[in-house]
């Protein structure tokens, strides 16, 4: 049942988080709307732990606003049960067994499904009276996860939730994101490394790079948006209006570049093709990070490290 109150997700303007006089986030605008599992992506430091840390109230922002569900973040009791956080390590108690997790899960909750919480513990075999500290890696975020779910929050926020995870953990990981998703008929914020996962999982994508947001919006937006052209040098200067160059890569006789255009792209002295995901957050985060361009490899699926 999808939840009745349509305010967005997440609804950052002017947000900025600085450590000292670090910036760790700086000026974000955001509005990612309910229903959406979002990726949020960028390299180390760009700041996507911050932006979650802030969405679940954990550290205050400098200044600008962010509203979490149409409200600030953590803002009383009732709140705080709409959201459900797995942080980067996936923490959970060592000393005690899954069983216990699910009964904390339940005096701590008011909205606890233990029901749910169950169903996932047997579906992805978890014995109840094993110790948690026991646990391998991916075991350990397969509880977090069902119990972050059994709150049946509106929003859950997962920090790098399956970095750990070897390929198949990681994919039954995300399988039952998307199916705890689905069934809430709630919202996902998840942040990786991995453009795999986010291609596999995410319909909404958010591209933090040097602590600014470089792009963001529906990833089928974003790829009908987004171009790759092929012309020779000069073709460039003569782009029609509402045409933006995100990142070019010099080639011998012709330039390849990534543009975000407005709307349909006319014919010119250029080829058009589509672009993958992968090349198209490549291409911010190259533009953001001022690497050369001979440097702008976009080859293989990859990591953000
Ligand atoms: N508690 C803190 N105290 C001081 N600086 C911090 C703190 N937390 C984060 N930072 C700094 O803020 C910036 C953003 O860090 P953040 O952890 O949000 O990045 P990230 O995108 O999550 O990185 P990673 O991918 O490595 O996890 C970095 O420069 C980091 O050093």
């Amino acid at each position: 049942m999808p939840f009745e109150d349509s305010s967005p997700a997440l609804e950052a303007e002017g947000l900025t988080k600085r450590y000292g006089r670090r910036p760790a986030l700086t000026d974000c605008r955001l509005n990612v709307p309910r229903g959406r599992i979002v990726g949020l992506v960028g390299p180390n430091g760009a700041g996507k732990s911050t932006l979650l840390q802030l969405a679940c109230g954990l550290v205050p922002p400098t200044s600008g606003t962010l509203r979490v569900l149409g409200s600030a973040p953590a803002a009383n009791a009732a709140h705080l049960a709409r959201v459900g956080f797995v942080a980067q390590d996936t923490p959970v108690y060592g000393s005690l067994t899954v069983a216990d997790h699910l009964r904390m899960g339940a005096r701590l909750n008011p909205s606890w499904d233990a029901g749910l919480a169950r169903r996932r513990i047997e579906q992805v075999g978890l014995n109840p009276g094993q110790k948690a500290g026991r646990l391998s890696g991916g075991q350990r975020a397969q509880l977090a996860l069902a119990v972050a779910a059994a709150k049946r929050p509106e929003l859950l926020i997962l920090d790098e939730p399956a970095a750990a995870l070897d390929p198949l953990a990681r994919s039954s990981f995300l399988r039952n994101l998307m199916e705890f998703v689905t069934e809430l008929g709630a919202s996902a914020v998840l942040s990786s490394h991995l453009l795999a996962d986010v291609e596999r999982v995410c319909d909404h994508l958010v591209v933090l790079g040097g602590s600014r947001v470089q792009v963001a919006g529906d990833v089928r937006d974003l790829l009908a948006a987004h171009h790759r052209l092929v012309a020779p040098r000069g073709a460039f200067d003569r782009l029609p209006a509402g045409v933006e160059v995100v990142h070019s890569e010099p080639g011998d006789a012709h330039l390849s570049a990534v543009v975000r255009a407005d709307g349909p792209l006319r014919d010119g002295p250029w080829t058009v093709a589509g672009v993958t995901l992968e090349e198209l957050v490549l291409a911010y985060l190259t533009r953001a990070a001022g690497v050369p361009a001979a440097h702008a490899g976009t080859s293989g699926m990859g990591a953000l490290r």
